[in-house]
């Protein structure tokens, strides 16, 4: 068992001796528990050095080299849900002398990536994908006449989307030769939650150490053939298992169950706080203080208006953590609703809530919300409920790459009629706008990005008025006037960028605070004095913030010139947020 992060790189000559699964195949079985002791001590030392998905990959360690060592990778399809546990999967297959560069700008990408290796079968980051993407590959590989094998990996947490039983409801009635193991540790990022995990977690405390008749009795009534639970991390349990379960044809299933953090103390003991984690700092290094994030200031909002209001219920699919519900969750826990990882039921479930008069809030990360579209159009907007999404992670979101960037969500938003969208430019402003979307009788939107802002000490309670004030619906700040004819509309948290802009050319500088309803009066004025615009948002550019400036413009017959900064319409891959910024937008 490993009890601190080695800064040193420790010794690992049989895992030195892999630079493919082929050498992997090479070994005798005897040998692969010291090549997991090896891989655990390696991965160990190389996510200290760089930071990133920590627990996930450590649980995973034995079967990631009893997948490679009985498949035929990369013929045969390993497809890693999420993709958050896979650095043992890359470490294996050839890169683990890049695992240095994980996650910075021009290195080994954060999930993965379909054109970083042909062992990487399906690209990922977001959850519950594997079992539709898996299923895919195993039939055009049979219509192929193919005879390969096909594994997806899903996680109890992931397990709990209502994809991965659109999935499994589907795979059960093929006759395609796909293997379902599912990594059961008990864990989403924070506790997994919900029924399906109560029945998994109870039935194995009943099982001790055998089959388990009541799990299989669910997953084969879905005409899965299933086998578990087995010790994930027992190489004797492992290997037998998976070559039975791979050399039947037709949809198996194979549960394991693993440990969260395996091998090393702090994370086993604490899974939930090594889910992720940021790179070791040198022992002399100076301390970095910690601001808090906009993340933090939305959960001291949260806590503060729920106190002030019974009927406010906070909702969160599956990121008590990330979007920071922590200090609401504690102290109104019958108000705090973790969904688990749902975004389609977290909407659906708000719009319920506000019928029945309720005051739901949905703490969402942009990127997931791409998930629940429908749902804020079908069964939020139409019916005009009152609704609170706080859109967490808008914009670029630094080293977890293209998956995560928050880039769609004002294009998405802002073709839906009656919806409020707003953008904070700092924390304070964040805090003015949560409690105008509260306030507001119909569904809104606040959109903030990762990490910390300009203005970090939102109200502390001693500006009682900025407690409970709002800003008027639809309603931009004129900020500063300028003589050079151009005006610089700034949407969201570039604010400072924008105004250094602006104080160097002279020009006027406009926070616009909302996207809809968008302060065409303000426009309307400033057209009539400036000759160019120049608008500025940490999101797509096609669609966005600039594309409805551009649109009410251009219908008003203004024959001025506009410049839209924002994020060009690439993928812009893992670096640090400030190095993306600076590709996108600082030109
Ligand atoms: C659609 C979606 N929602 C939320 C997340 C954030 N997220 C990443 S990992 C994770 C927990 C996954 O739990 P599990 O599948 O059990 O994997 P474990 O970390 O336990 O190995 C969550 C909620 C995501 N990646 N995708
Ligand atoms: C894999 C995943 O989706 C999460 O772990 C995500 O990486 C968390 O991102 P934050 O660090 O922004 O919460
Ligand atoms: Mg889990």
């Amino acid at each position: 068992m490993f009890t601190h992060i080695p800064t040193i790189r420790p010794e690992t000559p049989l895992l030195d001796g892999i630079n493919l699964p082929t050498d992997l195949r090479r070994l005798a079985n005897i040998q692969l528990p010291e090549l997991a002791e090896q891989l655990r001590a390696f991965l160990l030392y190389s996510v200290g050095q760089t930071g990133g998905h920590f627990g996930a990959g450590l649980g995973v360690v034995e079967l990631t080299i009893a997948l490679h060592y009985l498949l035929n990778t990369p013929d045969d399809h390993i497809v890693w849900d999420v993709g958050h546990q896979c650095y043992p999967h890359k470490i294996l297959t050839g890169r683990r002398e890049q695992m240095l560069s994980i996650r910075q700008k021009g290195g080994l990408a954060p999930f993965p990536r379909r054109d970083e290796s042909p062992y990487d079968a399906f690209g990922t980051g977001h959850s519950s994908t594997s079992i539709s993407a898996a299923l895919g590959m195993a039939v055009a590989d049979q219509l192929n006449g193919k005879n390969t094998k096909t594994v997806a990996i899903i996680g109890d947490g992931a397990l709990t989307a209502g994809m991965a039983f659109e999935a499994l409801n589907h795979a059960a009635h093929t006759n395609a030769n796909i293997l379902v193991v599912l990594n059961d540790n008990d864990m989403s990022i924070s506790r997994n939650e919900g029924g399906l995990a109560t029945y998994l977690a109870k039935n194995l405390k009943l099982t001790k150490g055998s089959r388990s008749e009541t799990t299989a009795a669910l997953f084969e009534a879905l005409a899965f053939e299933y086998q578990g639970p087995i010790d994930g991390h027992d190489f004797d349990a492992l290997l037998p298992a998976l070559t039975s379960a791979l050399s039947k044809s037709g949809p198996q299933f194979l549960h394991i169950v693993t440990k969260k953090g395996k091998g090393f103390q702090p994370a086993e003991t604490d899974p939930v706080g090594y889910h992720a984690l940021t790179k070791l700092e040198p022992i002399n290094a100076p301390q970095k203080k910690k601001q808090p994030t906009f993340a933090n200031n939305f959960g001291r909002w949260l806590l503060h208006t729920a106190q002030q209001d019974k009927k406010l219920i906070g909702i969160t699919p599956a990121m008590r953590e990330g979007s920071d519900l922590i200090a609401f969750s504690e102290a109104f826990p019958e108000r705090y609703f973790d969904v688990a990882i749902a975004e389609q039921h977290a909407l659906t479930f708000a719009a319920g809530l506000a019928c029945a008069g309720a005051k739901p809030v949905v703490a969402i990360y942009s990127t997931f919300l791409q998930r629940a579209y429908d749902q804020l159009i079908h069964d939020i907007a139409i019916q005009s409920l009152d609704v609170l999404l706080a859109v967490d992670r808008a914009g670029l979101v630094g080293e977890d790459g293209a998956t995560h960037a928050g880039c769609f969500d004002i294009a998405a938003m802002r073709c839906i009629p009656g919806l409020v969208i707003m953008t904070p430019a700092d924390e304070q402003e964040q805090w003015l706008m949560l409690n105008t979307g509260y306030h507001y009788p119909g569904p809104a939107a606040v959109r903030y990005p990762r990490g910390s802002g300009t203005c970090p000490a939102a109200p502390d309670g001693s500006d009682e008025a900025l407690l409970t004030e709002t800003v008027p619906i639809g309603k931009g700040r004129l900020l500063s006037t300028g003589d050079s004819g151009t005006a610089v509309l700034n949407f969201g948290p570039l604010l400072s960028d924008a105004r250094k802009l602006a104080e160097q050319e002279q020009h006027t500088l406009v926070d616009m605070r909302f996207v809809k309803p968008l302060d065409t009066e303000l426009l309307s004025i400033l057209m009539k004095t400036h000759q160019r615009f120049i608008t500025m948002e940490d999101h797509a550019i096609q669609g966005g913030a600039g594309s409805a400036v551009a649109e009410f413009v251009t219908q008003s017959g203004w024959n001025g010139t506009l410049k839209m900064l924002g994020i060009p319409d690439q993928w812009i891959e893992h670096a640090s947020r400030a190095e993306q910024l600076k590709q996108c937008l600082i030109r």
